[in-house]
């Protein structure tokens, strides 16, 4: 028989999960989807049978929780014959999203390892329930298949004390574990490797700037392929302005909101989370409707885009400090890949460090990784699509491999 080389990869949100099924030998895909609006009205799963080569499927149906999510993905897959009961298939990785000090490596899933991600649940209570959730589900469905936990804050464990420990009593933080963790670290370090690439440059011999800006968002300094700052903290609720979160704020305003305007710590959690960043400042939180209602003179929404790329600026200003020499500036992710909107304005004025952007080559549209910045610039600018998924499952599949 020949060895399982097949890798199903499950990126569990709070409300959806993203899955691709990946052939190791080539990498390909043979399948991917998403299970949408889990324990919401007008549940939907979008499936894609990629190696049969056959319609995209659409099933409509209310999803109560992460389980049956995750049933639903079992039973299409297991109509394209490529079921979790395949014998091909090698290991199931997971994106997990916190991973405290403890996980800064991929991991194999033992009963002690789900004990410890439940333990971080406080730092990440929107994310950790549901990527236990699929933990659990293959363990009920598939015993004896080989998990791999692939922690979203990995990357980040080599940042540097000055930059990871807040400026707070040290006793305190130490017992409660509160420091910079860092988030999206798998998209982090996928792009800073695809941008030597694409530079035609070694890893080790280029300092990068990655700007991951999808719902969450986050900055990284990358030095020679080893993150050495990130905008994230304790949890995905510091730094960028994002979708739905504030990103940086004065921490006095949490004390203000409870004190003054008497809001629970519970409501200022949701409200910091859910209803700020572009939603709270101008209804929408999908840069596509951002754009179209700025073109119509919507002064809301030109005020949301103007903070959320002003705080990029920012970050890419103090990032240049920390790296001393930029060899690059990465997009990527939903808003990074497709706008050049905010890929010019985040940029502009920075000529004087080195950095612009080319605005005809910013505004071709395209899937590939690609230069858009004048072919004299000291810093390369470039557009990388991420893979979240391809490196859990390269991760995931080299640690089955390795255990033999
Ligand atoms: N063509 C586009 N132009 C501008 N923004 C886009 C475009 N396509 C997607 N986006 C943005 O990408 C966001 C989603 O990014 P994505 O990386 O898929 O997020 P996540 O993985 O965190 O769910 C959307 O909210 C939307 O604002
Ligand atoms: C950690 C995080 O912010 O993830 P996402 O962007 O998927 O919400
Ligand atoms: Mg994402």
């Amino acid at each position: 028989m020949t060895e399982p080389s097949r890798v199903l990869v499950l990126n569990s949100g709070s409300s959806s999960v993203k899955y691709q099924l990946l052939e190791m030998a080539d990498g390909s895909r043979l399948a991917a989807g998403i299970v949408e609006r889990i324990g919401e009205r007008g549940g939907r799963h979008t499936h894609r049978p990629i190696a049969q080569g056959g319609e995209v499927r659409t099933v409509e149906r209310q999803v109560p929780d992460h389980a049956a999510a995750l049933r639903s993905v079992s039973e299409q897959l297991a109509g394209d014959g490529l079921g979790l009961d395949s014998p091909a298939l090698a290991a199931v990785g997971h994106r997990v999203v916190h991973g405290g000090t403890r996980f800064t490596e991929p991991t194999l899933v033992t009963d002690d390892v789900i004990e410890e991600i439940e333990d971080l649940v406080p730092l990440a209570p929107l994310h950790n329930p549901a990527n236990l959730s699929g933990i659990r589900v293959i363990r009920e469905l598939r015993p004896d298949l080989p998990q791999v936990a692939v922690f979203d804050t990995a990357f980040h464990a080599t940042v540097p004390e000055a930059a990871a420990r807040y400026a707070i009593d040290r006793d305190t933080a130490d017992r409660l574990s509160v420091r910079r963790y860092g988030f999206h670290g798998t998209s982090h370090q996928y792009v800073s490797r695809r941008t030597a690439e694409l530079l035609g440059r070694p890893l080790e011999s280029v300092n990068i700037i990655v700007l991951h800006l999808g719902n969450g968002a986050s900055a990284s300094a990358v030095a020679g392929g080893v993150c050495v700052d990130t905008s994230m903290g304790l949890t995905p609720l510091e730094g960028l302005v994002m979708g739905t979160r504030s990103g940086d704020i004065d921490p006095a305003a949490i004390f203000h909101l409870h004190r003054v305007g008497g809001l629970a710590v519970d409501e200022i959690d949701d409200l910091l989370n859910r209803h700020s960043g572009l939603l709270g400042l101008c209804g929408d939180n999908d840069m596509r409707e951002i754009g179209r209602r700025m073109a119509e003179g919507d002064a809301h929404a030109r005020e949301a885009f103007d903070i959320y790329t002003y705080r990029l600026r920012k970050y890419v200003g103090a990032y240049c400090a920390v790296l001393g020499r930029v060899d690059a500036v990465a997009f990527t992710a939903g808003v990074g890949e497709n706008s050049p909107a905010v890929r010019e304005a985040a940029l502009r004025g920075l000529e004087g460090f080195g950095i612009e952007v080319d605005p005809v080559l910013n505004a071709v549209r395209g899937s590939a990784a690609r230069v858009v910045s004048p072919a004299e610039a000291r810093t390369a600018v470039a557009v990388v699509p991420t893979d979240e998924e391809l490196e859990i499952a390269r991760q995931s599949y080299s640690l089955v491999q390795s255990q033999g």
